[in-house]
Formats: C-alpha cells, sequence, structure tokens
C-alpha cells in the first residue's frame, strides 16, 4: 500500500530534526535522492551524463536549496548547470555550493525571462525547484512567466523537487502555470497532491527519497492499495462456501430508458464472484438482463435474502418535486429503508443518489462521477441556503468534494475520475489511478457499479471483521468500505488498461477482462511501488495458493454468459 502525506505533516515530522540541527543533513538527502535520479533518468533515456545540460530553476526556500545542491552534485558529475534564481534571495549555503562547483547562475526579470526560457528548454533536463511545501498559491511574475513559456517550448525532460511548483501539496490543487513534469522525486513521504486529481497529472513518475524522518509520520492523509493489497483482499471461495454463503447481492437498476445499464451491471456482478444476484425492475429491462445473464434471479415481489444491495444504475433522476413518480426510484427508497434497517451494505449509483436521506451509514457506498457529485453536493447545500457547486469546482478540487461528501452525508463516498478517490467519512481517503482515458465510456459505470456491489456482497459477512483480510491489513475498522470501494475501482482501471491496450474499448469488452484476469490483475498494469504496510503473510500465501490449485480459463471467458 502506498501511504501520502500533506506537506504539513511532513513538515512536522521534520521539525524535531531541524531543532536539533541536523536540517542541513536532511537537505543533503534529499539532494543526494535528486541528483541521482536526474542521472537514472537521462541514462534511461541512453543520454551521456558527462557534458549534458541542466538548469534548475531554484526558487528562494529550502525547495530551491534541494535543487541547487542536487545541481552542485551534477557539477561534479560533467555535467553543465545553470541555475536560474526566480526570487530575490536564494538559499545562501546552496548557492554558494553551486557556484564553486563550477555552476551558472542568472537571476530571473521580467526582462530576460523569454530568453532564459529560450535558453533553458534546449537543455537535457530541468530541475523544478521553485516552490516546495512552504508555497502559498502558485507561481507569479516572472516565474509564472517563464513556466508559460517553458510549456510551450516542451522541454526534454522535467524532473520536479518534491512537487511540482504551483500544486498544492495536501489536496492536489493546482495554481497555474506548472511545468508538467516527468518524473517528481519527493522527500520524506509522498505529499498527497501527487496522488489526486489534477495535481498528479503534472507529477509524471512519483519516486520516494527517504530522509530519516519517515518513522515520524503520522498515519497517512492518503492511501493507494497496490497489487500485493488487491492479492490479500480480492475474495475467494471457501473450500465449504455455498452460493448464499459466498454473497447474494440485490440490483435495482435499469428503466425503459435505460435497460443496458441493468445488463451490464448484473452481468459484471455475476462475473466477478457474487454466489447470486437477485434483479428487480421492469418486466422489459429483466428480459434484457436474463437473455445476457441468465444465472441471475429475476424477483416479481419482495426478494429473498441479500447481503448487499447495488441501486440506481439506468435509473433517472427523480424529477423536481416528484421523487416518487417513477417505478424504481420507489423501489430504491423502500430498499434504502430496509437495507438501513437490516444494516446491509448499499452501494448507490446515478438516479438512486437523488433519494438518499440526508445522513447514511459508512456501509453505504455512493459512486458519482463529478457532474453527479456536483449535483449531490447542490442538493445538500442549496437546502441549507449556501452556494451551489458546480462541476468544474469539483473538477479542480476532487479530494475537498469527495471528503466533503463524505463527511456530510455519513456516506463512503466513491468519486469517478482519471484518478479514482474514495473518501471515508472519517476524513481517510483512498486513490486509484490504474484506469486508462479509454474507459470514459458509456456503460464503463456500470460495470464499476455491478463490480463494487458483487464486492460488497462477498465482504458483507466476515470480511470487515477485525480478524478480517482488511484488519490484516491494519486499514481502521471506519475505513474499510471505502478500502472496498478502492479495491472495486482498482480492478475496474486494471481490466481497462488491459481491454483498451492502448485504443478503444467498450464496456462488453471491459467485462470479458474483468473475470478473465481475475487472478492475474496484479502483473504487467502500472503501479507505484513505494511501501507495503502490514500485510499478513499467511493469508497472502493462502489466496495464492488458491490462484494456483485454479483451472486456468478459457480465453477471453467470462463466468457469466455473454
Ligand atoms: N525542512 C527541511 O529541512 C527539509 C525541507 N526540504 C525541502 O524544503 C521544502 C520546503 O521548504 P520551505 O519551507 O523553505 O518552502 P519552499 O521552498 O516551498 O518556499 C518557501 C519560500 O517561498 C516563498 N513563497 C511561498 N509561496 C510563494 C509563491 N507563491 N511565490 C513566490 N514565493 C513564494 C515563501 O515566502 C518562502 O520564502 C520542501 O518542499 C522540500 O523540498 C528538504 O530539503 C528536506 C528537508
Ligand atoms: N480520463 C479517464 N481516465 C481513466 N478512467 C476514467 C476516465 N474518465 C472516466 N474514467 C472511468 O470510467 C468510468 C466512467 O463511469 P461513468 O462516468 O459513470 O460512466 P457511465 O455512466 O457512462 O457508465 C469510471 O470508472 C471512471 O473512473
Ligand atoms: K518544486
Amino acid at each position: 500500500m502506498i501511504s501520502a502525506f500533506t506537506g504539513t505533516q511532513v513538515r512536522e515530522a521534520e521539525q524535531p530534526l531541524l531543532d536539533s540541527g541536523e536540517g542541513a543533513v536532511l537537505m543533503q538527502r534529499a539532494a543526494h535522492g535528486l541528483a541521482a535520479a536526474v542521472v537514472r533518468e537521462l541514462q534511461r533515456r541512453g543520454r551521456r551524463i558527462y557534458g549534458s545540460a541542466v538548469t534548475v530553476l531554484a526558487g528562494k526556500g529550502n525547495n530551491g536549496g534541494d535543487g541547487l545542491f542536487a545541481a552542485a552534485k551534477l557539477a561534479s558529475r560533467g555535467m553543465r548547470t545553470t541555475a536560474v534564481l526566480t526570487a530575490d534571495a536564494a538559499h545562501p549555503e546552496a548557492l554558494a555550493a553551486f557556484l564553486s562547483a563550477g555552476g551558472r547562475a542568472h537571476r530571473l526579470a521580467p526582462e530576460n525571462a523569454e530568453e532564459l526560457a529560450v535558453l533553458t528548454a534546449g537543455d537535457d533536463a530541468i530541475i523544478d525547484s521553485v516552490l516546495g511545501t512552504g508555497a502559498r498559491g502558485g507561481l507569479r511574475g516572472a516565474a509564472a512567466e517563464l513556466v508559460s513559456l517553458l510549456q510551450e517550448l516542451r522541454p526534454a525532460l522535467v524532473v520536479a523537487c518534491d512537487i511540482p511548483s504551483g500544486v498544492d501539496a495536501d489536496t492536489g490543487e493546482v495554481h497555474w502555470p506548472v511545468l508538467p513534469a516527468d518524473v517528481t522525486v519527493t522527500f520524506g513521504g509522498i505529499k498527497a497532491g501527487l496522488l489526486a486529481d489534477p495535481g498528479e497529472e503534472y507529477a509524471g513518475r512519483v519516486e520516494l527519497v527517504r530522509i530519516g524522518i519517515e518513522h515520524r509520520l503520522p498515519a497517512a492523509s492518503l492511501l493507494r492499495l497496490e497489487a500485493p493489497d488487491l492479492t490479500a483482499l480480492v475474495p475467494s471461495p471457501g473450500r465449504r462456501d455455498h452460493k448464499y454463503s459466498r454473497g447474494v447481492l440485490g440490483v435495482v437498476a435499469g428503466s425503459e430508458r435505460y435497460p443496458g445499464a441493468a445488463v451490464l451491471s448484473v452481468q459484471s456482478a455475476s462475473a466477478t464472484g457474487a454466489g447470486m444476484v437477485r434483479y428487480l425492475g421492469p418486466g422489459s429491462v429483466a428480459r434484457h438482463v436474463l437473455a445476457r445473464t441468465p444465472e441471475a434471479v429475476v424477483e416479481e415481489g419482495s426478494p429473498g435474502r441479500v447481503q448487499a444491495w447495488l441501486l440506481g444504475p439506468g435509473i433517472p433522476d427523480p424529477e423536481p418535486g416528484e421523487p416518487d413518480g417513477d417505478e424504481q426510484l420507489r423501489r430504491v427508497r423502500d430498499t434504502l429503508e430496509a437495507a438501513r434497517a437490516a444494516g446491509q451494505p448499499v452501494v448507490v449509483d446515478a438516479g438512486a443518489l437523488g433519494v438518499l436521506p440526508a445522513r447514511c451509514p459508512a456501509h453505504w457506498i455512493l459512486t458519482p462521477h463529478a457532474g453527479e457529485l456536483a449535483a449531490f453536493l447542490s442538493r445538500r447545500h442549496t437546502a441549507r441556503g449556501e452556494a451551489a457547486v458546480t462541476r468544474d469546482d469539483v473538477g479542480s478540487r476532487p479530494l475537498h468534494f469527495a471528503r466533503l461528501a463524505a463527511t456530510d452525508s455519513g456516506a463512503t463516498v466513491l468519486l469517478k475520475g482519471a484518478t479514482t478517490l474514495v473518501a471515508s467519512p472519517s476524513g481517510a481517503v483512498f486513490s486509484q489511478s490504474e484506469g486508462t482515458p479509454w474507459l470514459a465510456t458509456a456503460g464503463s459505470g456500470d460495470v464499476l457499479a455491478g463490480l463494487l456491489g458483487s464486492l460488497a456482497a462477498q465482504y458483507a459477512e466476515t470480511a470487515m471483521d477485525d480478524d478480517g483480510p482488511f484488519a490484516a491489513l491494519g486499514i481502521a475498522p471506519e475505513d474499510r468500505w471505502a478500502a472496498a470501494a478502492a479495491v472495486a475501482a482498482s480492478l475496474h482501471g486494471r481490466a481497462g488498461s488491459r481491454a483498451s491496450d492502448g485504443g478503444p474499448l467498450t464496456a462488453r469488452a471491459l467485462l470479458r477482462e474483468l473475470p478473465e484476469r481475475w487472478p492475474a490483475w496484479g502483473t504487467g498494469t502500472r503501479s507505484r511501488s513505494v511501501s507495503m504496510t502490514g500485510r499478513d503473510p499467511i493469508r497472502h500465501a493462502a489466496v495464492l495458493l488458491w490462484h494456483i490449485a485454479a483451472p486456468p480459463r478459457a480465453g477471453g471467458g467470462t463466468l457469466s454468459a455473454t
């Protein structure tokens, strides 16, 4: 699992060492890691180190100090080094070290910004050390102009020091302009803003350099599941399990207008391990569902026992002033009441988001995209006389609004996007980013909803217990449903990347990829390996053994009929 921290958390962890006079040592470690990353990246690209040119854009704080010390180290390896000092001052010791290593320094001013941009853009590498965790707001004045020009000139390699300047280390909010990095070398702890959009988009590959403060860090502000976590968390049946004990999912989805969402979500749930799927909806939709998933059970009256519910895919939003006008929405409301009384987990998607009560339990998982989250929050805010929230607001501050929705409603909130964020009402957040933009295709969210519903049904009985797999990974009880949703987001993203293979994909192709790759999600997808905490090796071994013992599936096959 990858842990990420706010800038404040990292600074607080550093403080005792700064107080005891070890700041210079920390900075040397950071600079050493930064210089090594530049060398590695140039070598990866087949560039010689000796004689290549690197420019450091250095601000006046410690971030600039890191960059100047790193450039001094690169100068001593024979690189041609230039510093562009973006402020009226620079870290004095670092600048002295840089100059005595043979570096040349220019002071940036409005008059020379264009000339320096052209000079710098042709270099083999640029180090962005203008602003770090001490930034307030973004680049201004000549520094903003220089970076805007550099953006257009597309430098060969940009390595950001700690965080791309202009990205908020705590939230991932972006103050433009920002120079997009190929690599961000971050110190002491990964900054949360590197794993949340829009900041993540500017960070490139993230590398963590340990500087000796790691054991002082508090609980992470943001977590990301990795392949070994999925291995531990994806459910697999015990030898004596039967279809009811494996988890039964009830689905209220689809409408005359959008029958496909019911088809896809039921098929997805059925293909991803639920022991049984019970479908509730209009007869015409049920016929489509059965045509694709004959193993689903269509319920006409009150359904048999279920462990969890999926409500809402393909159900239109409630009409203003007439929330109960629609037959499916009435079912959703009734089911929500029954599920609350029974303590059942519920996945709430699309139209069902419009009929939620003011307070929900944490085992209800909402799955909005940015537009749906904006509408959800706006309904609540305007009812209290507060300002509405737009889709753009959510797009520029997704971490803030996902957290707000979770704390305000009490539910777990999975906000879909390029990076999917899952906020627990406790404030903890998971961030998963294994997908591909090709996943932005109609029906892809319905597949996610079915997958998450299926997992919720399988997790409902015992997985959240203190001797279950989430506890074994050190996940706090109040954050386990958020982790469950993160498992779904991760599997969905990985399946999407495989189904796409760099090209367009359909929701049907995504469906085929999910179960086929069930045992092998961990391999071959982009993952940022940093640190793993508290994995239970015994359970891990047991799961692996099950996968080894399971017969290989036929190529392209799914567990359900297609
Ligand atoms: N504290 C430490 O000992 C360590 C800190 N490290 C580095 O230090 C950085 C944090 O250093 P600082 O606290 O000096 O913070 P910064 O280097 O981010 O810069 C803060 C300085 O920039 C100014 N400033 C803030 N916002 C600005 C803006 N929008 N435009 C222009 N100037 C602005 C401030 O007035 C302040 O002088 C980290 O990101 C990391 O790179 C590392 O060297 C590891 C050890
Ligand atoms: N640019 C992107 N990169 C990666 N994944 C994306 C991107 N855009 C959307 N997705 C994913 O695709 C899915 C789309 O869901 P949704 O918007 O509900 O679509 P629909 O309602 O049409 O099924 C979500 O899982 C989301 O995270
Ligand atoms: K920086």
